[in-house]
């Protein structure tokens, strides 16, 4: 639940087209202890004040000339995305009162006002509409988090594998080719071995940052298991498109890494598998990567091989020379 200081801090505009109404109102507010209150006596001033400051509470008069409250209320509903109006109208009819409800206010307060009444209710509103604030960031960063390596923030796989079919449709859209470039660390696990699990943590997430310095802005660099992680490049001409890439990357990735004083080296595999010439589907895609990252291993590591490389028996297999030396 919001605390009490939330409460009297949250965002409050007042509008009126009587400025001893929203005189009265003030003094009400300020008397209860509400830190951050404004006011405004033109409507047509409140949705570009509330997409300037995202008010908490919108104590609104409904009977205003030129633009009424309902007419406000209409304009607020196209900026408050979650459809969720902070909305309290200030109403002497009381057939208004269903009527504001119908038109997306949270609630209302009679005119003349009843002091415990208009309390009350701000602060029920003011309860609510925080409450769904929070849920709705909580919430947010759920989703984040489900699509995420927490140790290095980069894509988790179920992402990745969202964007590799956003690319493709574009491919195919574009009549282009496109990559995926799967990356095996070599020799990981030595480090955590030597040097603790902590060290070994620290590399992946500068290895990322690395692969991230190496990417377009509109590639894809994900994290898909322990040392694993795949590029995704879109608009490419031909297979050789990614040997420049490739030799980047596997250079980027045997830099020294400095931890705590300490100089560590590793390298990195890389299988790359290409659409549509190895594939047409996102799952066949990855794994003709990963089938030409397996055969970069077994050749020797700290090099890229091509998914259209790999044998068809009894054709003989070769690495393509990105390895630095
Ligand atoms: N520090 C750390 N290690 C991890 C994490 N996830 C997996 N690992 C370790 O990463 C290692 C990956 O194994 P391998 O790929 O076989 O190790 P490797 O030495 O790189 O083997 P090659 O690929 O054959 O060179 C394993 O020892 C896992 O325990 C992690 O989040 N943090």
């Amino acid at each position: 639940m919001p605390s009490r200081d939330e409460i009297l801090s949250a965002k409050i505009l007042v509008v009126d087209d009587s400025a001893d109404n929203v005189e009265l109102m003030l003094e009400i507010l300020r008397e209860a202890g509400y830190t951050n209150v404004s006011s405004t006596m033109l409507p047509e001033q409140v949705c570009p004040l509330h997409r300037q400051h995202c008010y908490d509470l919108i104590l609104l008069d409904l009977q205003m000339p030129g633009l009424n409250g309902f007419q406000v209320m209409k304009g607020l509903k196209e900026i408050e995305q979650g459809g969720y109006l902070p909305v309290l109208a200030l109403t002497a009819q009381p057939s208004f009162k269903i009527a504001a409800l119908e038109a997306g206010a949270r609630d209302f307060i009679s005119k003349p006002f009843d002091l415990l009444e208009v309390h009350k209710r701000i602060h029920n509103m003011l309860e609510v509409r925080l409450l769904y604030r929070e849920l709705a960031q909580y919430s947010k960063q759920q989703q984040e988090l489900a699509l995420h390596d927490p140790l290095t923030g980069l894509p988790n796989r179920r992402l990745l594998e969202d964007r590799i079919a956003n690319v493709l449709q574009h491919a195919s859209r574009q009549q282009n080719k496109a990559a995926v470039m799967y990356l095996d660390l070599d020799g990981f696990k030595a480090i955590n071995d030597t040097h603790g699990h902590a060290y070994g943590d620290e590399i992946l997430k500068q290895v990322a940052q690395r692969l991230i310095g190496c990417a377009r802005k509109e590639d894809t660099v994900a994290r898909v298991g322990g040392d694993e992680f795949v590029i995704v490049m879109g608009g490419i001409a031909t297979v050789a498109d990614t040997q420049e890439p490739c030799g980047k990357l596997i250079d980027a990735v045997s830099q020294p890494y400095q931890i705590n004083g300490v100089t560590l080296k590793l390298s990195t595999s890389i299988g790359v598998g290409i659409f549509p010439d190895d594939a047409h589907e996102v799952a066949a895609l990855i794994a003709a990567a990963d089938g030409a990252l397996y055969e970069a291993k077994r050749s020797g590591k700290n090099r890229c091989c091509t998914a259209q490389m790999l044998p068809t028996p009894p054709q003989q297999h070769h690495a393509m020379s990105a390895a630095p030396a």
